[in-house]
Order: C-alpha cells, then structure tokens, then sequence
C-alpha cells in the first residue's frame, strides 16, 4: 500500500510541478441519514488530474453516495469537496455538472433522436452542434454516424449507454464519475464502453472516478483503488495487487467477488 501511495504522491507531485493541484480532492467527507446513521465517515482522497481511480466495495457501503457527492446530486458539505482546488459548492451547480459529467448503471435518454440527445447539453448554453461535431462525439463513444437520426427509443441498452457517454462528453467534462456504467450490458457492450474511456483517458488525459462491482474490470480500467468499507476508505491499493488487502472485510469481499 505504502509503494502505491508513494507512487500517487509522485503524480502528485509532477500536477503540482504542473498546475499547483489536484485534480479533485475529496476532503474528511461526512454524511450522516436522516436518521442519524453516518453513511460517509469522514473520506479524503487526492486524486490527480488524468488518472482513473476505481471504487470499490460491499453493497451499502456508501460508493454512490460518494460519487453523487462530487457533483452535489447529494449536497456536501461546504470544504468537502474540491475541482482544481475550488470548494465545489461554491461553483454554479449546472456548470459544475458539464465539468464533471457522470453516467449511470442506466442510461436514461430524453424522447427524440441520438442527436438531440447529445445536443442536449451545449443547447442548454446557447451552442448548436453541427451534424459534423455530433458525429465526432459518437465516435468518441465508438458509435459511427449512422447512430446520429435513430431515435433514442430504438436503441439496446449498450447502445444507450454509448449515446449517454457521447451526451455527457458533449459538454467537454474534465472528470467522468462512472456509477457501474456497464453492471447492465452484455460483455461485448463492456468491452466497447471500456475500449471508449480507455480512449478518452489517454488521448483527454480525462480524470475518472468509475465505481464497479467487477474486480476484473477495475483491475482493466484503473490505475488506483479504492476499496470502500462501511462509508471509510479502508485501503488503497494497485489494481495488481487487489489480493494484498489487508482488511478483513476487504479480503473476504475480494475473495467472493469476480
Ligand atoms: N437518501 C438516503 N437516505 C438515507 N440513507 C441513504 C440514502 N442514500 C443512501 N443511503 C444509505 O447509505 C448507504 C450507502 O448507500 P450507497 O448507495 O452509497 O451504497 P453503495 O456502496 O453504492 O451500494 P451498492 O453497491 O448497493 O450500489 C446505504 O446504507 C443506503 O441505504
């Protein structure tokens, strides 16, 4: 664990050799229910820009609630959360969003064609995609142009979730939270999704924070994980070492995941 922390500290260091910070930053972040059960207690994570970290963890252990916080689709406390060393809630919530875009386990399309759906975003703020920049989106979420006049209702669900990832790219995110983007497609599905962030990762230098239940996809996709136990971070570890944990719940929980 230490080698791995020395080795994020390193990247660290070269963004601040670089532009003076994080990326995000996730600051002692509490979340009690309204029933007084803490959810969250007390996370920090430095994550720096370009690299993908992967959450993972039993079920309830508070890994959406985690990612909904880096955008506020749950409020977070203020100085909890940091985007380029700004406290998020200080930002505009819409614009916070289009820097820091988040697909979910089910792409949820509006009514009309693959078009309007990834013009969405940029109408929102005055911008019309040409047919020319919508086509360069869907590539990026490996869709070719042939996608573009479907309407959203015709589409299977990996599909979707490829439209969902050209939707959101439409408004240039600087970090992609991915809350299991591909727990509902078919293998091949995955592979085109994962082939697509990969892509993204490398040639946008795109920060990722992807929450999964698949160990084997994490250990495919990210360069970090985090495994979340109980609403704490109970170890960071290199997706090649996952076997290392030390936690009692995280070795079991590894044991019984594939
Ligand atoms: N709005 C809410 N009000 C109260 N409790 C909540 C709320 N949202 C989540 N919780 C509770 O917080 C805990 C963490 O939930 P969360 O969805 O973050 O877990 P998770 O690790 O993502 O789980 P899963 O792997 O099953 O998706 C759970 O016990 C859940 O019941």
């Amino acid at each position: 664990m230490s080698s791995l922390i020395d080795e994020l500290k390193e990247q660290l260091l070269e963004v601040e050799n670089g532009e003076g910070h994080p990326k995000m930053e996730v600051r002692d972040l509490l979340r009690v229910s309204d029933a007084g059960v803490p959810i969250l207690k007390g996370i920090s994570l430095e994550i720096p820009k370009g690299v993908i970290v992967g959450v993972i963890g039993p079920s309830g252990s508070g890994k959406s609630t985690l990612l909904r916080a880096v955008n506020r689709l749950w409020e977070p406390p203020s100085a909890s959360v940091f985007l380029d060393s700004r406290d998020i809630c200080q930002l505009d919530v819409l614009s916070l969003r289009r820097k820091v875009g988040m697909l979910f386990q089910l792409p949820a399309l509006f009514e009309g064609t693959v078009a309007d759906n990834v013009r969405y975003g940029p109408n929102l703020s005055g911008k019309k995609l040409s047919d020319v920049e919508v086509c360069k989106l869907l590539m990026l979420a490996d869709l070719d142009a042939s996608f573009l006049q479907k309407s959203a209702a015709e589409l299977s669900v990996g599909q979707a979730q490829r439209v969902a990832l050209a939707r959101t790219l439409a408004n240039s995110p600087e970090v992609l939270l991915l809350d299991e983007p591909t727990s509902a497609l078919d293998p091949i599905s995955t592979e085109n999704i994962e082939a697509a962030l990969l892509k993204l990762n490398k040639n946008n230098g795109m920060t990722m924070i992807m929450v999964s239940h698949s160990i084997k996809q994490i250990q495919r996709i990210a360069d970090v994980v985090c495994l979340l136990v109980d609403g704490e971070i109970v170890e960071i570890l290199n997706p090649n070492q996952l076997s290392q944990a030390n936690h009692p719940m995280a070795q079991r929980f590894l044991q019984l995941t594939t």
